[in-house]
């Protein structure tokens, strides 16, 4: 009863299909779609080719009602769907109107995922046509609290599960994949899931997610990512006790025992994909998230969003934010709340960017910028005592505990929270900025909406609708004295995607800083004079796929001249080259 089933494609522009270097690159199977070449196909199990009741079952390929009646006939489907066929459009329209029911926002992530799972396309339409709707749905803040109750609204799993059982056996768990051809992988091990702490398995919900952006909003097609959770355990004592919980039931392994088992998985992953494929760290603690990027960094492609991807989308604020309040960076006093991976990564990358403009070194240009901790100013009396990462932060300075009392002192005009802590940048300090700038300049970075530092009500209300502010997690415009303000979404969201699918495009086989310090560029020349007059330093959402495009072309660009992109020849024009590549959610019809 096995029909085959050829997809004519319909106007969707697809790379080169024999080249497997390019986004979703590989050989057309039956299926129309890139599967890997034979010699790849070392599977413990056979491909078949779905028709009938199984078609309906297989999320990549089911169109539900929008089925056509020649598909029917051709595929075994007749019956088994009511007589009407209805148009993507009008399920799309079906759809939202449903989600739009729900009032609690965790049955809409709950109604997305079974979307994704029953009819991967129309997901996509639904996230690509209704990103700013979605985008807080599928991902931050709804994720995160889809994440604290993974256990008990566990439907059909997703991504792949690798924890201390598997060890010695990864390889083997990555050929139980569907998918040979992967190109992106998103990774986390669930220690520190958004400002929420230890998740452990449960945070599963974060690569998903974050995969999910990669093909709605930097148009990776979502046969090539794979979502993975590594699972050693959790500290997380509520979750150990939870009977619903979904992971391994121990304290977390740490030391040589984790190494190991990351370190298997990482060369896992370069065997069996090639090396390629970029693996991008998610919600690391700190101390791993470092590690691993400096022990990964020189032999794979890797990239760690928390430090890198929130430096980057920050940075790219901070100079659109230049045209609302003047001067140049290196003019600024940079004042951080958390000196974690955000915080520092942040730090280092606005050094290195004013160090590159102004030949300064960046010992020099380092002193400007200054990082609160849990135990106050970080100053160089506490050197000794320091973990690594803050050590190039630790200034000449008497110590001082209270945040506002280090805005007094330090009299920042840039106020950076990145502490995972909720509710930090209080009244009393917002209005110390507000005295001390006539435009301060507020990010309140940490998520979900939960964690972040003030609200952007707060913010504008505190300095009587002076402040420039973006946060992390979405707020709504707000009203003040006659006038709305549109907070900016200072979240990586902008740009993993576009950088992501930059390196793919490409070829590139290591990830650079001046990559980073393109994808911002490419961010803040987004920025147009509409939004600048709402206070906006981040362009909307809505036009993510043309941003993504722009920021994937700037990174490529800068890989090439640096001699780190393997794909040639150059393409001519690498933002029309970078829509080219974007995978669209359209049906395609089946012969
Ligand atoms: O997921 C987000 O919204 C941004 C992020 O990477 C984090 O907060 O860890
Ligand atoms: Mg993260």
């Amino acid at each position: 009863m096995e029909s085959t089933l050829k997809e004519m494609r319909n106007g969707e522009s697809v790379l080169d299909m024999n080249d497997k270097s390019g986004v979703g690159g590989g050989v057309e199977d039956v299926y129309g779609e890139d599967r890997a070449t034979e010699d790849q196909l070392v599977t413990p199990w056979s491909f078949s080719v779905a028709s009938g009741y199984s078609l309906l079952r297989d999320p990549r390929y089911n169109k539900g009602l929008a089925f056509t009646e020649a598909e029917r006939d051709a595929h075994y489907l007749r019956g088994l769907l009511p007589p009407v066929v209805l148009s993507q459009d009008l399920q799309e329209k079906r759809l939202m109107h449903n989600l739009r029911q729900y009032k609690v926002p965790l049955q809409r992530y709950i109604a997305m995922m079974d979307l994704q799972e029953r009819n991967e396309r129309l997901f996509y339409k639904l996230l690509i046509d209704n990103v700013e709707e979605l985008l807080p749905v599928v991902y931050t803040p709804t994720v995160g609290e889809a994440c604290q109750k993974y256990g008990s609204i566990f439907r059909r799993p997703q991504g792949l599960y690798i924890s201390l059982k598997e060890k010695g056996k990864i390889l083997e768990v990555l050929k139980n994949w569907p998918e040979r051809n992967i190109q992106v992988i998103v990774v986390t091990d669930g220690e520190r899931i958004l400002g929420l702490g230890d998740l452990g398995c449960q945070g599963m919900g974060i690569p998903v997610g974050k995969l999910s952006l990669y093909t709605a909003l930097g148009g990776v097609r979502p046969s090539v990512c794979l979502p993975v959770t590594i699972d050693v355990g959790t500290n997380n004592k509520q979750l150990l006790e939870d009977e619903f919980y979904i992971g391994l039931r121990q304290r977390r392994a740490t030391g040589q025992e984790y190494a190991e088992l990351l370190d298997e998985f990482m060369s896992a992953v370069k065997q069996n994909y090639g090396e390629k494929v970029l693996v991008q760290f998610e919600d690391f603690a700190n101390h791993n998230a470092f590690e691993l990027l400096a022990k990964y960094g020189t032999t794979h492609l890797v990239f760690n969003d928390d430090i890198q991807g929130t430096a980057s989308v920050v940075l790219a604020g901070l100079v659109a934010a230049l045209r609302l309040v003047g001067g140049a960076l290196a003019d600024h006093t940079f004042l951080f709340l958390g000196a974690g991976e955000a915080g520092t990564g942040i730090a280092e990358l606005i050094a290195l960017e004013i160090s590159k403009k102004t030949d300064a070194p960046l010992e020099e240009v380092r002193k400007k910028i200054w990082l609160v901790d849990s135990k106050g100013l970080i100053v160089s009396s506490r050197k000794e005592s320091l973990q690594h990462f803050k050590k190039p932060w630790a200034h000449e300075h008497e110590p001082i505990k209270e945040l506002v009392d280090v805005v007094k002192a330090i009299k920042p005009t840039v106020l950076i929270g990145t502490s995972g802590v909720g509710k930090t940048f209080t009244k009393d300090i917002v209005e110390a900025m507000a005295s001390l700038n006539e435009k301060p300049l507020i990010l309140a970075l940490s998520n979900p909406t939960s964690q972040s530092e003030c609200t952007a009500e707060e913010a504008y209300t505190w300095t009587e609708g002076r402040a420039i502010f973006a946060s992390g997690s979405p707020f709504d415009p707000v009203e003040y004295d006659g006038k709305v303000f549109v907070p900016g979404q200072a979240n990586n969201a902008y740009i993993f995607p576009g950088f992501g699918l930059g390196l793919i495009m490409s070829g590139t086989i290591r990830v650079h800083d001046d990559l980073l310090l393109a994808a911002s560029e490419a961010l803040a020349a987004q920025v147009t004079e509409e939004n600048y007059e709402k206070r906006l330093i981040y362009p909307p959402f809505s036009n993510i796929r043309k941003i993504s495009a722009n920021i994937a072309a700037n990174v490529a660009a800068k890989a090439y001249e640096l001699g780190l992109a393997t794909r040639l020849p150059r393409p001519q024009d690498l933002v029309k080259y970078a829509e080219s590549c974007m995978y669209t959610p359209v049906y395609r019809h089946y012969r």
